[in-house]
């Protein structure tokens, strides 16, 4: 069903999303569209619940009430067969990498062709250095294992996990922290690179302004469990709105109040 006249449907649009855990009330009606192709970033003090989100859009949380439309469909409403064949479509590039310290390089990159039996493992070594290619990393990459590698690297590695099965829809959870300033330039570079060339839709997560300006079109801010704003990257830290103007510039004074207890 199509919304507004002829126009396509966003490609991810959440309604209502609720989410609490033992009582305590994380999501609380979150509302956003993300359109196709588009790159949204997503900001938000800690624990706000910006991951949790990002968990329910891939279908690792299930929300307590809400909807979760992909392409028009509400994901919620799916059959599992059917939301394995959307979430098949969504790749994320977790906190941390997440890699699997056990598994070499090649087969970390290529887990997710491997699983669905999609490749056999001789091609999913040939596959995994033409992804690697694509990050910037060396075939000889694909032998080492995750302890071996830099951070830099790791994220490089598990951004070429998030893409190998060439998804859509692309999750980035914190893609740059713990980085320097150069390698996370990089890693935004590679970031707003791939998902061009997959002509994917991106949803990321960041606490860094100037990334998020660099690998953002449209930015959201998430705050007492609610979407409260949201506009151009491009404009974050002079939006007119305190809330986000106050995050963005990091100012101690404003209408944001940190909990402070425990
Ligand atoms: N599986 C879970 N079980 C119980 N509580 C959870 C679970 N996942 C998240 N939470 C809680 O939900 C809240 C939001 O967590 P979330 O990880 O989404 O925050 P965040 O905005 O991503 O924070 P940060 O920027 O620090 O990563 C936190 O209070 C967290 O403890």
């Amino acid at each position: 069903m199509r919304g507004d006249g002829d126009a396509p449907p966003p490609k991810i649009r959440l309604r209502g999303l609720r989410k609490a855990f033992n009582g305590k009330v994380v999501l609380d009606g979150v509302d956003l569209d993300v359109g196709a192709r588009r790159s949204m970033v997503i900001l938000g003090g800690s624990g706000s619940g910006k991951s949790v989100m990002l968990k329910c859009i891939l279908g690792l949380i299930e929300p307590d009430d809400g909807a979760i439309e992909i392409d028009g469909r509400n994901v919620l409403a799916m059959s599992r067969r059917e939301r394995e064949a959307v979430n098949d479509r969504i790749g994320m590039l977790f906190q941390n990498g997440a890699l699997f310290d056990s598994l070499p390089v090649w087969e970390n990159v290529c887990f997710k062709l491997l699983a669905q039996r999609r490749i056999d493992r001789r091609a999913a070594r040939e596959k995994a250095a033409e992804i690697l290619a694509l990050v910037g990393l060396a075939p000889e990459v694909r032998d080492l294992y995750p302890a071996e590698l830099s951070g830099g690297m790791q994220k490089r590695v598990a951004l070429a996990r998030a893409i190998a099965a060439q998804p859509d829809i692309i999750l980035f959870d914190e893609p740059t922290t713990g980085l320097d300033p150069i390698m996370a330039a990089v890693i935004d570079g590679l970031i707003v690179d791939v998902v061009r060339r997959l002509g994917a839709t991106a949803v990321s997560i960041t606490h860094d302004m100037t990334s998020a300006r660099r690998i953002g079109d449209d930015a959201a801010m998430l705050y007492e469990g609610r979407i409260v704003w949201t506009g151009p990257a491009a404009s974050l830290g002079q939006t007119g709105n305190p809330i986000v103007d106050q995050f963005a510039r990091g100012e101690r004074e404003g209408p944001i109040r940190m909990e402070l207890r425990r």
